[in-house]
């Protein structure tokens, strides 16, 4: 479009390109057996170059997740403004930045101008507060904070999230929850920066230096939201009422604890009845009977919102000397090249490899299946992802549990959805 138009890429060294979507997480030796795939990556590679634009391509050692490789490089930065073309852009406002996705169109125009227009959000501030159960982790968060507030409850709004649990977090773990913010309508999500967020960010690649680096901590300090500050609106939670979460529908707001029974239509809310019913048809699981105990085909580790080392780590850690049940099909992704490294340092694929999981490449997988990963016919996933839409793993029959990456390992060596929980103690 750019060249249509005769125009340039304004700030070259303000853009960062990856490719995570298309890649196989199998054998990624050039050229792909996809031609779509291989047609893409010549052109973002030829694209990249006559533009200056910085690429990780795959062997660099930086390639990745675009929502793994710029935290971890410290490209993404407090008080940035950051746009991509992907809606789980939100990712990134776990640093205190306001960061969200794009369209086509709207990556020309951040491209020429490096400005965007929008309009003015209003914000939502949500807390949590107290300690999560053991067991219990960011995936379980978010899919909570959605579950009670619908899928399009944040249209429109920013969420800010607040409170003793989020000040606890790890930067992983606030990325986990900011990832879905989208999940819930909104358009971005942010956690304010602090120490833990400097902690994170110091002697990463691209983060500032010497008295560059103090300069840079007082104005992400100065950025942060006052005591007094107004919201539109305030939502409290407690820590301690999360259980595991799992979905049983179609949307990631299809949401239930480990315990409960897949909702009747009687017991919903008016507004959610139309949608229950089309997952009811669609995923074919019972209705009123426990999600525990219903049974796995496909167990998927990885995803912008779970591919992390803290994510493998956990994983691993309910793996470890056990083994994936009969007939189950386990494999898992790491995010990117440097959690991949990260993971082979510490032994963790060899704990998945001991346990029967696949030990692959980093990309998106069969979070969003546009490359070899994917679902066949009305197989069901137990998956660390983010979206259960219908097809949305690459079979459009295929089904999908969204759940945290440990209750993923859990399902996998169990071959049924199972309570994490009983695995740690
Ligand atoms: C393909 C891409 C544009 C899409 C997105 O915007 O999020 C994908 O990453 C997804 O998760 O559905
Ligand atoms: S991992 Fe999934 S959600 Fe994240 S960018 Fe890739 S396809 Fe989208």
């Amino acid at each position: 479009m750019l060249r249509e138009k005769g125009l340039k890429v304004l700030f070259p060294e303000r853009t960062i390109a990856t490719v995570d979507h298309i890649v196989p997480t199998t054998n990624q030796v050039r050229p792909f057996e996809d031609v779509l795939a291989e047609e893409m990556m010549q052109a973002l590679e030829q694209n990249c170059q006559e533009n200056g634009i910085t690429f990780h391509n795959i062997g660099s050692g930086n390639q990745g997740i675009v929502h793994i490789i710029a935290p971890e490089q410290g490209l993404t930065q407090p008080g940035m403004s950051i746009a991509c073309g992907d809606s789980h852009t939100s990712t990134h406002g776990a640093f205190g930045a306001i960061a969200f996705g794009i369209g086509t169109s709207q990556v020309r125009d951040v491209l020429a101008s490096q400005t965007i227009a929008l309009s003015k959000l209003k914000v939502r501030k949500i807390e949590v507060n107290g300690t999560l159960q053991p067991g219990v982790y960011a995936k379980d968060v978010a899919l909570h904070i959605i579950h009670t507030l619908g899928v399009k409850g944040g249209v429109g709004y920013v969420y800010e999230y607040t409170g003793t649990t989020f000040n606890k977090m790890s930067m992983e773990e606030r990325m986990t929850v900011c990832n879905m913010a989208i999940e819930g309508g909104a358009r971005c999500g942010y956690v304010n920066p602090d120490h833990i967020t400097y902690e994170y960010l110091k002697n990463r690649d691209f983060a500032p230096t010497a008295t560059d680096w103090d300069k840079a901590v007082a104005w992400w300090e100065s950025i942060r939201s006052n005591t007094d500050a107004e919201y539109d609106d305030d939502v409290k939670f407690n820590a301690a009422d999360i259980p595991p979460t799992v979905t049983w529908g179609i949307t990631p707001g299809q949401g239930i604890g480990i315990d409960q029974l897949i909702p009747m239509s009687a017991e919903l809310h008016e507004e959610d009845r139309l949608i229950a019913e089309e997952a009811y048809d669609y995923m074919d699981l019972t209705v009123g009977k426990p999600i525990q105990g219903t049974k796995i085909d496909v167990c998927f580790i990885g995803s912008c919102t779970n591919g992390r080392i803290s994510d493998l780590r956990e994983a691993a850690r309910v793996a470890k000397n056990q083994h994936v049940a009969k007939d189950v099909k386990a494999f898992v992704v790491p995010g990117s090249e440097r959690v991949k490294k990260q993971a082979e340092a510490e032994g963790l694929d060899q704990i998945f490899i001991d346990a029967g999981f696949e030990w692959r490449e980093p990309g998106c997988s069969m979070c969003l299946a546009m490359n070899p990963d994917k679902l066949q016919g009305r197989q069901i996933s137990a998956s660390s992802s983010n979206r259960n839409f219908k097809g949305r793993q690459g079979s459009s029959s295929g089904r999908t549990l969204l759940m945290s990456p440990a209750m993923v390992a859990a399902a996998a060596i169990k071959g049924e959805v199972f309570d994490v929980r009983k695995l740690l103690s």
